[in-house]
C-alpha cells in the first residue's frame, strides 16, 4: 500500500499555543480520510501543512514523496478548499470557473457544471453575497471537479441543505470511483460521512487519539449500559473514556473491545453491551476524563 501523505512528528505552535503535538500519520493512497476532533483539536493547521499552505514548526510531512510547501509540481497535485475560503469582491462563479482549471490541470467541466446545476448556485451573485450553503457548494464545485489526486475538504458541509448534502454524496463516490484520489475530509456531521470514510483519523488537543480503519476504530471501544455497580463490575477496571449516571444508571464508553469474556459477565448482570457509532468514538474520545464510577457511587451514598 503506497502513502500518499506521510507526517512525521508534526508539531505546530502558535505562540503558546501547541495546535498540533508530535502527530505521526500515514495516510494510504487512495483512501478517504475522515479528520475528525472537537473545536480547537487541530484539523485545519494539519490540512493547511499538508496542503503547503503552513509549515509546521517541527517535524516531516511528504504529500506525493515530496515536502509541498513552496513545491510546486505537487501544490499543483493538491486541492484545498476550506470553510472560510475568501474571493476578491467582484468575483462571481464565472471568474472561479474560468481560473480554476489554471491551477487544476485535471479540472473536468462537465463534472463543474453538473454541481452547478444541482447545487443550484447563482450565476450571476456576487460571490460575496452568497449565503454560507452556496459558499460551501462554490467549494465543493472546486473540491470534485479538480480531480486532484489529493483532495482536502475543510468541512464541506456548513450550511449545506440536505438535499445538497446528497448531492455531494453521490458524486463524490461516483468521482473516486472513476479517478480515485487521496481524500481528507473534516467534518463535525460524523453520522453523516460515517459511510464514506475508509479511515479515521482522531485528534483531540493537537493529538492523534485514533488512527486507524473506520471500523477497526468503532471496534477499539464499547458501550454498557445499566445499574452502576454492575456496569463497574462488567468494565473490571477497563479504562473508561466518558461517562454518563443518572440516578443508579450509568452508560459508559470504554476502551477495548467487546470480548466474549466481557459479554457473558454483562449478561449475567443485566448490562446492555452496544457498538460504538463513530459519533460515538469521536465523542468519547474529546470527553474530559470521567469521575471513576466508585466515587459516583461513593457520593451517591
Ligand atoms: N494563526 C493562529 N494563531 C494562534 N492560534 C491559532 C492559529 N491558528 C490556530 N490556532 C489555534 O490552534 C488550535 C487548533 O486550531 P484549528 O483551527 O486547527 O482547530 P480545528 O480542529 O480545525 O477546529 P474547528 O473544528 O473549530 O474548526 C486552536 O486552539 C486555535 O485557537
Amino acid at each position: 500500500m503506497t502513502t500518499a501523505i506521510d507526517i512525521r512528528g508534526v508539531s505546530r505552535r502558535f505562540g503558546r499555543v501547541t495546535a498540533l503535538d508530535d502527530v505521526s500519520i500515514a495516510m494510504p493512497e487512495h483512501s478517504l480520510v475522515g479528520l475528525l476532533g472537537r473545536n480547537g483539536a487541530g484539523k485545519t493547521t494539519l490540512m493547511s501543512i499538508i496542503a503547503g499552505q503552513d509549515r509546521a514548526s517541527e517535524g516531516r510531512i511528504a504529500v506525493l514523496g515530496h515536502t509541498p510547501f513552496e513545491h510546486g509540481p505537487t501544490l499543483r497535485q493538491i486541492i484545498y478548499v476550506r470553510d472560510n475560503q475568501r474571493y476578491p469582491d467582484d468575483y462571481r462563479l464565472h471568474h472561479v470557473l474560468r481560473i480554476a482549471p489554471a491551477f487544476a490541470p485535471n479540472w473536468d467541466a462537465d463534472v463543474a457544471d453538473e454541481l452547478v446545476d444541482g447545487l443550484r448556485i447563482p450565476a450571476k451573485t456576487p460571490l460575496k453575497k452568497l449565503s454560507r450553503g452556496q459558499l460551501s457548494s462554490v467549494a465543493i464545485v472546486l473540491g470534485l471537479a479538480s480531480r486532484a489526486p489529493v483532495t482536502l475538504l475543510d468541512e464541506p458541509y456548513l450550511g449545506l441543505d440536505v438535499t445538497a448534502r446528497s448531492l455531494f454524496h453521490t458524486i463524490l463516490l461516483r468521482e473516486i470511483a472513476a479517478q480515485p484520489r487521496t481524500i481528507v475530509l473534516s467534518t463535525h456531521l460524523i453520522e453523516e460521512s460515517a459511510s464514506l470514510l475508509d479511515r479515521v483519523v482522531i485528534l483531540d488537543h493537537g493529538k492523534v487519539v485514533v488512527d486507524d480503519e473506520t471500523e477497526a476504530a468503532r471496534d477499539s471501544v464499547v458501550l454498557l449500559s445499566g445499574n452502576t455497580d454492575a456496569v463497574d463490575r462488567v468494565l473490571s477496571g477497563r479504562p473508561v473514556l466518558e461517562s454518563h449516571t443518572m440516578g443508579a444508571m450509568t452508560s459508559v464508553t470504554a476502551a477495548g473491545a467487546a470480548d466474549d469474556s466481557l459479554r457473558a459477565l454483562a449478561d449475567e448482570l443485566g448490562v446492555q453491551v452496544a457498538r460504538a457509532t463513530l459519533q460515538d468514538l469521536v465523542s468519547a474520545h474529546g470527553a474530559e476524563t470521567p469521575e471513576p464510577l466508585e466515587l459516583k457511587k461513593a457520593i451517591r451514598v
